[in-house]
C-alpha cells in the first residue's frame, strides 16, 4: 500500500494541496490564493482558467518545494467551495463565462421571478432548499441568458455545467462527474429520489445534458490523465462540497453532532443520518455524503459573512494588515463599547435569507474606533453563529452543548472564547486545522481501504484547545437582545 492520501481543497479564496498519513497526520501543503473579481455591487466572480492553474501551481510546489514523491500517493480526494458555478465548452476546453461564486447576488431578479411564478414550495418540497441566487441554478440560467446575448454561439451539446470539483475533475481526467453532496447544493437535484429533478429542470429551462454524472462521494471518479498530471495516473477516490467534507473530518457520523466552519463565511451543519425534514426557520435540508450508496443527510445553517468582514477591515477599511491582527486590535476595546456591526455584505443567509440587506453599524459614539468597529466585527461572527445555532436546536428538539470547529477564524481565541460566552455552548477546536481536506482525505482512503472504516478514523479525532461559556446570563441575554435589534434594524433598512 502506498504511503499518503491528497487532498485538493479548491477552497472560496485559496487553492490547497495537503498530503496526509495513515495517521491522519498533514506531511506536506501548499496552497495559492487566486483573484476574486468584484464587477458590481454584489457581484462575485472568478476565473475558471486561473483556479485551474492555481491547482498546478500549488501541485508542482509541492513537488518542488515539499519534495513530496507523487508515486507514493495512494489516491486523492476533491473537495470544493460549493454552488459556483462554471458552463466549459468540452471543444476548446474553455469556460464560456467566469465562475459565479456562490456569494453572488447577480442572479437575484431571476429568483425573484421564479418566486413570483410560485415555485417555491415545489422547490423546497424536492431539494430541502428554498429559491435564492446562492445555489447554482439560477447562475446557470444567468450564464446561458448572458452568452446567447452577448450572440456566441452556444451549442448546447458541447456545454458542460459544473461546481468547481467537476470543473477540475474534468480537467485532471477527461470526466463530467459530481457527488450527492455537490449535487444537492444546485436547486436542481432531488434529495429524496436522490437524482437530477426533470421537472425543475423543465420549469427552470436548463437542459439536462449539461449536467454532471452524479455518484457517491467515496468512489473511484476516474484516473489522473498522466499528460495533465505531471506524468501520473492516480485514481480520484472522492469529492465532497467542503462544508460536508469538514463535518467527516470532525467525525460527525452520529446524529446530534454539529460543527462549525469559521472560513470566508460560516457553516454550521449537524447529522441527520436517513431522516431528513424541511425546515420551518430558514435552514437547509442537505446531503452530507454518501457511502456504499448508503446517504447521511445534514441540516445547514449557512451564514454568508463571516471571516470575509475580517478581509473587509484588512482590505478595505486597512485598519488591520492581516486577518491575524483583528485579535489584537479587538483586545483594546472597551468592554462595554456597546457597537454592533451586522455584516450583511450580501444580503443574509440563514436564518433570515434577504438577499436585499446591507451591512449596518450601530451603537457609534464619539469614543467609539476601529478597535471597537474590529471587536464588533468579531462578535458578529458569533452572533450569526448563535441565530443559527438556535434554530437547530429548537428544530431539532435538543439542546446543543458541544460546537466542534475549524476554518481560519477559529483561530481567533478572543472570538473563539466569545463564541463560547454567547452561546453557553463548549467549543472544540480541532486538533488539524484543515478539518475539510482531512474528511475528504478519509473519503477518499475509505473508498480504497487505506482506512478500513469510520470506527477506525474516529480513533485519530483530537481536539485542539476547548473554550467554556464564562459570560453571566443576564449579561448574554441583554447583549443577544442587543444583536436582535440590530438585525431587525438592518432587515428594515432598504
Ligand atoms: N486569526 C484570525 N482571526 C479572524 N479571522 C481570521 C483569522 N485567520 C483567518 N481568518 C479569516 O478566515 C478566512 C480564511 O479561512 P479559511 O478557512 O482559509 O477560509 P476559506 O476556506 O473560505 O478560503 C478569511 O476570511 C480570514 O479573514
Ligand atoms: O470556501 P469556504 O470554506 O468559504 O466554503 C464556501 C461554501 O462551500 C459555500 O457554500
Amino acid at each position: 500500500m502506498k504511503k499518503y492520501i491528497l487532498a485538493l481543497d479548491l477552497g472560496t479564496t485559496s487553492i490547497r494541496a495537503i498530503v496526509f498519513d495513515k495517521s491522519s497526520n498533514i506531511i506536506a501543503k501548499e496552497q495559492k490564493e487566486f483573484t476574486q473579481f468584484f464587477p458590481y455591487n454584489g457581484w462575485v466572480e472568478q476565473d475558471g482558467k486561473e483556479i485551474w492553474q492555481t491547482l498546478q501551481t500549488v501541485i508542482a510546489n509541492l513537488m518542488v518545494n515539499q519534495h513530496i514523491d507523487l508515486a507514493d500517493i495512494e489516491s486523492i480526494g476533491i473537495t470544493n467551495q460549493r454552488e459556483t458555478t462554471l458552463i466549459w465548452d468540452v471543444t476548446t476546453g474553455l469556460p464560456i463565462y467566469r465562475a459565479i461564486v456562490w456569494q453572488s447576488m447577480q442572479t437575484n431578479d431571476i429568483c425573484e421571478t421564479w418566486k413570483k411564478n410560485g415555485y417555491e414550495e415545489l422547490v423546497k418540497s424536492k431539494t430541502g432548499l428554498p429559491i435564492n441566487p446562492y445555489f447554482s441554478a439560477s447562475k446557470i440560467r444567468w450564464i446561458l441568458d448572458h452568452v446567447k446575448k452577448s450572440s456566441k454561439k452556444l451549442e448546447i451539446s458541447n456545454l458542460r455545467f459544473g461546481t468547481i470539483d467537476s470543473w477540475i475533475l474534468w480537467k485532471l481526467t477527461g470526466e463530467h462527474k459530481t457527488d450527492v453532496s455537490n449535487a444537492s447544493r444546485t436547486m436542481l437535484y432531488n434529495i429524496f429520489d436522490l437524482c437530477w429533478d426533470k421537472q425543475l429542470c423543465e420549469t427552470f429551462g436548463i437542459d439536462m445534458q449539461l449536467l454532471p454524472e452524479v455518484c457517491d462521494s467515496s468512489y473511484l471518479f476516474a484516473k489522473t490523465n498522466p499528460n495533465v498530471f505531471f506524468h501520473y495516473e492516480i485514481p480520484i477516490c472522492a469529492i465532497a462540497g467542503d462544508q460536508q467534507a469538514s463535518m467527516f473530518g470532525h467525525g460527525c457520523f452520529e446524529p446530534g453532532i454539529v460543527k462549525n466552519t469559521y472560513g470566508t463565511g460560516c457553516f454550521l451543519l449537524m447529522n441527520i443520518k436517513d431522516k431528513p425534514y424541511l425546515s420551518q426557520n430558514g435552514l437547509l435540508t442537505t446531503i452530507a455524503w454518501s457511502i456504499d450508496g448508503v446517504v447521511d443527510y445534514a441540516i445547514e445553517g449557512s451564514i454568508f459573512v463571516g471571516g470575509s468582514a475580517v478581509q473587509w477591515l484588512r482590505d478595505s477599511l486597512q485598519i488591520i494588515t492581516t486577518s491575524v491582527e483583528s485579535e489584537s486590535l479587538a483586545k483594546q476595546a472597551k468592554e462595554d463599547h456597546g457597537v454592533f456591526f451586522v455584516p450583511a455584505f450580501v444580503g443574509l443567509g440563514s436564518p433570515y435569507w434577504d438577499n436585499e440587506a446591507k451591512g449596518t453599524i450601530f451603537g457609534l459614539t464619539r469614543g467609539a474606533g476601529k478597535a471597537e468597529i474590529a471587536r464588533a466585527t468579531l462578535d458578529s461572527i458569533a452572533y450569526q453563529t448563535r441565530d443559527v445555532l438556535e434554530v437547530i436546536a429548537e428544530e431539532s428538539k435538543q439542546e446543543i452543548h458541544r460546537l466542534r470547529v475549524d476554518g481560519g477564524a477559529s483561530e481567533n481565541e478572543l472570538l473563539m472564547q466569545f463564541q463560547a460566552d454567547i452561546t453557553n455552548t463548549d467549543i472544540d477546536v480541532a486538533h488539524i486545522g484543515e478539518t475539510t481536506a482531512l474528511g475528504v482525505a478519509y473519503l477518499a482512503g475509505l473508498a480504497t481501504g487505506f482506512w478500513k472504516n469510520q470506527q477506525e478514523i474516529l480513533q485519530y479525532r483530537q481536539v485542539k484547545k476547548s473554550y467554556r461559556g464564562k459570560m453571566s446570563e443576564i449579561n448574554r441575554n441583554q447583549l443577544y437582545r442587543k444583536w436582535k435589534k440590530a438585525v431587525a434594524a438592518t432587515i428594515l433598512f432598504k
